[in-house]
């Protein structure tokens, strides 16, 4: 939960979204009410649900990206899915209820990456006072325990021999990796720590020095506080009270009534959604999730179906509405340079692992974005997406080449521009297939 307020909320998303402010002003005020929401008492707090957004805008203009960023600042469990997914063939009622369950999954990776870096300091202070006491000898007087806590700190200690209790964690089946877990005892979890735990676990005392101590006793102490039943509680909390469904495409499924061919379906999975965002509670395998307070995004461009062609009871739910404007030429060149991730940066920092020191210069920038927006028009407008392939496409050559070319410069002018996309831009059917 974040206490940044709706104007400090809009200046971070800033960082990343270039424009839409109306939008982020939007999910900034839904953010808030959060906050508002957890400071009340605890009857009137019931009583307050979520005002769910609706986005109206084309593709690629920053809807999902602007929702992903305000979960990741409130560090709220996230999920997007796309509405037309439930009209497929095959869609026989197909589990709308699915998206909480995979929510909370989401929410299981989130809670235990943030606390296991929070375990992580505080298992290093409990290993930190195990070899302490190694050294001291149980018992021992404060300022003692103080004098070796310095010289501990400072690395004197490191060659020291002491003998500590611990875990057995001998087993004939040896360690396995954990996948993205490293820094907790080398990534190596073992098995005797698993099966330990089950049966009751077997201890011995060893000797070693106080510098190797520390990765076992760590791996200890963070073992004992990264209990899974504390993860899956925190993470049910976290769907409930702070959890953020991005639902796309939801105008495909708004067909009007009287529209020829239109698919019952589609109101059926607008029939579907409606209880997870009015409140419900779903069942999934942690235990049961109440919905009352998630927060709904729903997103769509409008070109044909309306708002107003949603079923009433979904406008009802989806209360404020926010228009996404299609990108221009000029937001083109702000999105290159001034975004935190700006392409122009990840470009310069992936060749600058080869050595090859890349540069932009202004009139290189405007045409890149200049291309973008022109195939944009001329073949199809799919917002800031179309950067990704022009880059790509400006850059294949030197993407290929660049081990070869250490300590070069390279300079992304107009002219390198046109050298490397020029023809293929003169021509809409070359460009259709290739940018
Ligand atoms: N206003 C913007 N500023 C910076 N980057 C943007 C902006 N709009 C889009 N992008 C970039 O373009 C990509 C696609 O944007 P996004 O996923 O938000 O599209 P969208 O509006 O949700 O479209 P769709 O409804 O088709 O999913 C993202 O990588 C995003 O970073």
């Amino acid at each position: 939960m974040t206490d940044l307020t709706p104007r400090e909320i809009v200046s971070e998303l800033d960082r990343f979204i270039i424009g839409q402010k109306d939008a982020k002003r939007a999910v900034a005020v839904a953010l808030r009410n959060r906050w508002r929401r957890k400071q009340l008492g605890d009857d009137l707090r019931e009583e307050v649900y979520p005002k769910n957004i609706l986005m109206i805008g084309p593709t690629g203009v920053g809807k999902t990206e602007i929702s992903r960023r305000l979960a990741k600042l409130a560090r709220a469990p996230f999920i997007k899915v796309e509405a037309t997914k439930y009209t497929e063939v095959g869609y026989v009622g197909r589990d709308v209820e699915q998206i909480i369950r995979d929510l909370v999954d989401a929410a299981q990776v989130m809670v235990r990456e943030g606390m296991r870096d929070e375990v992580r300091a505080k298992a290093h202070s409990a290993a930190e006072e195990r070899v302490i006491e190694a050294l001291a000898g149980e018992g021992a007087r404060e300022q003692t325990r103080e004098m070796f806590r310095r010289k501990l700190r400072s690395g004197e200690l490191d060659d020291t021999m002491i003998e500590l209790e611990v875990a057995d964690t001998s087993t004939p089946m040896g360690g396995f990796e954990i996948p993205g877990q490293p820094g907790m005892g080398g990534g190596m979890m073992n098995l005797g720590d698993l099966f330990g735990k089950a049966f009751g676990q077997r201890r011995v005392r060893r000797r070693m020095t106080v510098a190797a101590s520390y990765d076992l006793l760590i791996e200890e102490e963070a073992d004992k506080l990264l209990d899974a039943e504390m993860v899956t509680k925190e993470a049910l909390r976290a769907v409930e009270q702070n959890g953020i469904v991005f639902i796309d495409e939801i105008d495909k499924v708004a067909a009007r009534q009287d529209v020829r061919g239109g698919d019952v379906s589609r109101e059926g999975v607008q029939r579907d959604l409606l209880p997870l965002i009015e409140g419900t509670t779903v069942s999934t395998k942690y235990g049961p999730v109440k919905t009352d307070h998630i927060l709904f995004i729903a997103s769509g461009a409008f070109h044909i179906a309306k708002p107003s062609d949603l079923l009433p009871e979904l406008q009802g739910r989806l209360p404020i509405r926010v228009n996404l404007r299609p990108l221009t030429e000029a937001d083109f060149v702000r999105i290159l340079t001034e975004t935190d991730n700006a392409l122009t940066r990840q470009y310069s920092a992936l060749m600058a692992t080869e050595e090859v020191q890349v540069s932009f210069t202004e009139d290189g920038i405007a045409a890149l974005a200049k291309i973008a927006a022109d195939v944009n028009q001329t073949v199809e407008n799919i917002g800031a997406r179309r950067l990704y392939t022009v880059m790509e496409r400006v850059f294949e050559e030197l993407s290929f080449t660049a081990p070869d070319r250490g300590g070069e410069a390279v300079v992304v002018d107009a002219a390198f521009v046109e050298t490397n996309l020029g023809e293929l831009t003169r021509s809409a059917d070359l460009s259709r297939y290739v940018l």
